[in-house]
């Protein structure tokens, strides 16, 4: 899976990240579409035409974002939602009908805030349709984050599901609702250093520090990535600056990631944590490592050609 984050700092800027997990790569880069690049919509929803920026790749000049954010600071990312995302089959008449491939970018592209779109994803139908013959469709779900709040948003066999976010967190499968249901197991995991107990006749004193987080899941599974992150999440403290935030972020998802070995999936491949992401408001800079790369590289909106028609992309 993956899992994804968002937080503001003192000032209220916003932050937000994801962990792309999975055996391999698409080939993907940092990916900016600027506001003058014309996009057709698969079923005629408009196109608010912002500028965008954010990982991902593009097929026959359409940019397929795993995550994403526009110059206004309205963040997105699509995470793995399988057994559970159903998509419609067509467009649906009456509807603003979206191609689950272009959601992020549609989202990035037409709203400023979480409350917009929330309130225009009352009238979208999300659509299963391959952009082409290579890539099949993803089932997803999506966290939508900006300085406010984040909602997740869920394609079901019975419609769309909209989620206020309390935690600022998403993994993958089961559903939003489940994973918030689940933080009540695990109540008790706090940071405070331990009181001396006494069973009995027994004194016993903390190891030391962490003794009180005791039962927080150390698995990779997608609830106990969740309970992490949100953990993480809600006890990090606040933090001064660009480069502290960076750095929050990307240690909140560290505690979320998959190292090699842990997590086997098909054919003896091992999940790992192939990029971890953090997109700063404050600046419109997007962040990024990758498993084979600890450096954190940076690529600022302003990085680009704003006033071309064309879409780029960061070596
Ligand atoms: C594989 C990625 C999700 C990773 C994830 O959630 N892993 C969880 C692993 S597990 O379940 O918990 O085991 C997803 C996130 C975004 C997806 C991509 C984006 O949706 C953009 C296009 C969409 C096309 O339909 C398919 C190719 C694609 C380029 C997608 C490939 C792949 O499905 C991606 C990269």
């Amino acid at each position: 899976m993956c899992t994804g984050v968002r937080f503001t700092d003192a000032d209220g800027n916003l932050y937000f990240g994801r962990n792309l997990d999975w055996t391999v790569d698409y080939g993907e880069k940092v990916t900016m579409t600027p506001a003058g690049f014309t996009y057709q919509t698969k079923f005629g929803a408009p196109d608010g035409k912002r500028a965008v920026l954010g990982m991902g790749i593009t097929c026959d000049g359409i940019p397929l974002y795993f995550d994403c954010a526009n110059e206004n600071g309205l963040a997105v990312g699509g995470l793995n939602f399988p057994g559970y995302a159903q998509y419609e089959e067509g467009p649906v008449d009456g509807k603003t009908n979206v191609a689950a491939y272009e959601f992020p970018f549609w989202i990035a592209r037409n709203f400023d805030t979480v409350d917009e779109a929330e309130a225009a994803l009352k009238d979208v139908a999300i659509v299963g349709v391959p952009v082409s013959d290579e890539y099949p469709v993803s089932m997803l779900h999506w966290i939508i984050a900006d300085k406010d709040r984040s909602i997740i948003v869920e394609y079901m066999a019975d419609g769309l599901h909209l989620y206020h976010n309390p935690v600022d967190v998403l993994t993958n499968q089961p559903t939003f609702g489940y994973h918030l249901e689940n933080l009540r197991n695990y109540m008790g995991a706090k940071p405070e250093f331990p009181a001396t107990e006494t069973w009995d006749k027994l004194e016993l004193t903390p190891w030391g520090s962490g003794t009180s987080m005791f039962g927080l899941p150390g698995d990779y599974s997608s609830p106990s990535r969740f309970v992490r992150a949100a953990y993480a999440n809600a006890h990090y403290p606040d933090m001064k600056g660009e480069k502290d935030n960076v750095q929050r972020l990307l240690k909140t998802l560290q505690n979320s990631a998959f190292i090699l070995g842990g997590a086997e999936v098909a054919g003896g491949q091992f999940e790992k944590t192939i990029y971890s992401s953090c997109y700063s408001a404050l600046t419109n800079t997007y962040y990024y490592n990758t498993y084979e790369d600890y450096t954190v590289k940076a690529h600022a909106l302003s990085d680009f050609d704003l006033t071309s028609d064309q879409i780029q992309q960061a070596a």
